[in-house]
């Protein structure tokens, strides 16, 4: 996958593109990215992805930039792995805010780039002030022989899937619902840093990590997570707290996670931290021992809960092969 930052254009063969702002890949995005990959076939071409290098009301509006659901790194690294050909990552500055539409097209969608098809979804606007929208831009597709396709709402359970949605539920702690949108549970990626060392004392060794202040955060509480060690081989099951540690008079927010059945050094190691289950909330405990036997029933929980994940994928998987 080969990402192209900006302006002018690198690419010299034929495309088909979809475009938008993608927070979060939510199963609306990889509705788009379905169609993509099935137009680059269709059209013998290679696809592209035309997308934002940050939030674009950071520039429009900046006191209502929300917490994303990923940074860029994650979401290069999940377009990656859908096999898209090119990220075009464009600086989404004042100057291309105010692009007008028209110019957008003419200039830079159909002026800079050698496009067979578009894809965007039902509710895309562009150009200075929104402008330009998805019928616009198949008015504008139809006049040139350009196959313009907008992808209607993707619902789950007669809901609207939208990044918005996403975010206010993986901030409430909803993590199980949000994964539903998502199509994949929500991740925090991190490096492993060190803590008060407070962890080993108890039994309980946690990697901690500092998440991108960009990206939104899990409601404070405990949860069953599962978690992918960078240079390790495989998911481990784990339980992450998310909170100030009350109990130790902390104030600081800190994201930690206790990897089952593992031992070693994690430090200055990445880890993806994924949400399954949402435990308890945080609490306060009057002795670190009652933190302890709190922490071994949140431990069995959590194995219960990802156990109980991997009968129902693994029963999924030999139902679908037997089809
Ligand atoms: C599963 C789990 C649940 C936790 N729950 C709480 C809690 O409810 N209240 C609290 O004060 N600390 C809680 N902690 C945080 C511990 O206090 C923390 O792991 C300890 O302070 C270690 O910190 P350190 O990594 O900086 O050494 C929890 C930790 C884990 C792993
Ligand atoms: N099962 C485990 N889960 C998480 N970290 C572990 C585990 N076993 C060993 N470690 C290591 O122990 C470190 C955490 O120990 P801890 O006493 O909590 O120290 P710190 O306060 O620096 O986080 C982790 O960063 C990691 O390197």
């Amino acid at each position: 996958m080969d990402i192209i930052a900006s302006g002018s254009n690198t690419i010299e063969e034929p495309l088909v593109m979809a475009i938008g702002t993608f927070d979060g890949i939510h199963l609306g995005h990889q509705q788009l990215i379905k169609t993509l990959k099935d137009k680059a076939s269709l059209y013998k071409c290679a696809s592209a992805i035309y997308t934002f290098d940050r939030h674009p009301l950071n520039v429009l509006c900046p006191d209502k930039t929300p917490a994303l659901l990923m940074n860029n790194k994650q979401k290069l690294s999940v377009l990656r792995q859908y096999g898209i050909d090119y990220v075009i990552l464009n600086e989404f500055n004042k100057a291309f805010a105010d692009t007008p539409a028209d110019k957008f097209v003419n200039n830079i969608l159909f002026g800079l780039y050698d496009v067979k098809s578009v894809i965007v979804g039902f509710d895309f606007t562009f150009g200075y002030k929104g402008q330009g929208n998805a019928q616009l831009l198949k008015d504008e597709g139809r006049k040139r022989g350009i196959d313009v396709v907008i992808v209607p709402p993707v619902k789950v359970n007669g809901i609207t899937v939208s990044s918005s949605l996403i975010r206010r539920l993986v901030s409430d702690g909803c993590v199980e619902e949000a994964a539903c949108y998502l199509g994949r549970p929500f991740a925090l990626l991190g490096e492993v840093h060190t803590g008060h060392k407070i962890g080993h004392k108890l039994g309980f060794p946690t990697a901690n990590l500092t998440p991108d202040p960009e990206v939104v955060v899990p409601r404070r509480g405990v949860y069953a997570t599962e978690v992918v060690i960078s240079g390790m081989e495989g998911i481990w099951k784990a339980v992450t707290n998310i909170g100030t540690r009350p109990t130790f008079n902390d104030t600081h927010i800190s994201v930690e996670t206790h990897i089952l059945d593992y031992g070693g050094w994690l430090y200055g190691r990445e880890l993806e931290i994924r949400f399954i289950s949402r435990l308890r909330d945080e609490m306060s405990f009057s002795s670190p021992k009652q933190l302890v036997r709190q922490i071994r029933e949140d431990i069995d929980r959590a194995r219960e809960v990802l156990e109980n994940l991997d009968k129902a994928s693994s029963a999924s998987q030999s139902s679908s092969e037997s089809h």
